[in-house]
């Protein structure tokens, strides 16, 4: 049995794809729906997946999926570690934990080291793959052999998951891309045009590999689904969270705050890490600074645009 913690969007999502493959029990703490998630509209959950409140009942699996949000990580973690602990764990969290400034897998290895963590990350829309659309995603574990049986084990005929040993690749470049996709959504939302678009994804992921690079990931991993293809899916398509909340931000219009937007709380983790470790991450600056409502959409396209002219 598989058990998934997080019956968001894409817990569910993936609760749906990976009934195909045997039972699933999908964990969310207030369950207050019966055949259609509200956050997943239109999809019908399978036969053989049981959705609770009871985490025992999820926890009697021995591969978890943690699918919650990347700042709720830590705080369930401090709840729940040790029941978690030993156990095969793979995050979808695609953020930066602000109060650690580390990704998913680190905190999940400080609070369970017994754990064998893994990541699973990389271009695909929650309803895409509820629908059971063809979907290409990564899943990274350093222990090369438990890779392999995750792989097996999590992937379906329309679900290919590819496997590698470069977790802290893998989840930055989730991570990256999202705080890149709210100041692409910035440019079209603030009708800076697409060749604009082109130049900030571009740019930005210079500096999600820049940054990668500095936290020890492989440059390969960043060119992979994990990075520069959650890039492009993220910055181009409407389906995205983080992209809208951009739009919105640069056309001056309202967001629902109940949205989860992991890219604005990570901007900001990214700003602190950029202090501390003296790097120059101006995107993600800019984007901390939009998020907190501190800078407008002109001072902050002003800003990236006066930088100095360099070599590419
Ligand atoms: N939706 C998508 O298309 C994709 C999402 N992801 C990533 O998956 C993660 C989860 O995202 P979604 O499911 O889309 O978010 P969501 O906003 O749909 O769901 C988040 C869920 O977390 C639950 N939650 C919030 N605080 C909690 C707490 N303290 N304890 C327990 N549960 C809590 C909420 O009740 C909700 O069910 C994010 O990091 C996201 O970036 C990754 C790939 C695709
Ligand atoms: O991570 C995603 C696609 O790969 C989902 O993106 P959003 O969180 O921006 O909706």
């Amino acid at each position: 049995m598989i058990g998934i913690l997080g019956a968001g969007a894409f817990g569910t999502a993936l609760a749906v794809a990976l009934t195909a493959n045997g039972p699933v029990t999908l964990w969310g703490r207030r369950i207050d729906w019966t055949d259609e998630n509200p956050r997943l509209p239109g999809v019908t959950l399978p036969e053989g997946l049981t959705v609770t409140q009871d985490l025992d009942r999820a926890l009697q699996a021995d591969t978890i999926l943690l699918a919650l949000p990347a700042q709720v990580l830590g705080a369930f973690l401090d709840d729940h570690a040790g029941r978690l602990d030993g156990k095969c764990l793979v995050s979808t969290a695609k953020g930066i934990d602000l109060r650690h400034l580390t990704g998913p897998s680190a905190l999940i290895a400080q609070g369970c080291p017994r754990a064998t963590v893994a990541v699973l990350t990389g271009p695909s829309f929650a309803a895409d793959i509820a629908r059971g659309l063809p979907t290409a995603l990564t899943l990274a574990c350093a222990d090369p052999d438990a890779a392999e049986a995750l792989q097996q084990r999590l992937s379906t005929p329309v679900l290919r998951l590819y496997r590698t040993t470069d977790v802290i690749g893998a989840e930055l470049g989730g991570a990256l891309k999202n705080v890149i996709a709210i100041a692409a959504g910035t440019v079209i939302g603030a009708g800076l045009g697409d060749s604009a678009r082109a130049a900030l994804i571009t740019r930005g992921f210079a500096e999600m590999t820049r940054l990668a690079g500095h936290l020890g990931a492989r440059p390969e991993t960043l060119t992979g689904l994990s990075g520069l293809g959650d890039l492009t899916l993220t910055c181009t398509s409407g389906q995205s969270r983080n992209f809208r909340y951009g739009c919105a931000l640069g056309s001056g219009k309202d967001f629902d705050s109940a949205t989860t937007v992991e890219g604005a709380a990570t901007a900001r983790a990214l700003d602190r890490m950029a202090q501390r470790d003296g790097l120059d991450l101006p995107i993600a600056a800019m984007v901390a600074r939009l998020a907190e409502g501190g800078l407008s959409v002109e001072k902050a396209m002003d800003r990236l645009l006066s930088r100095p002219l360099k070599e590419e």
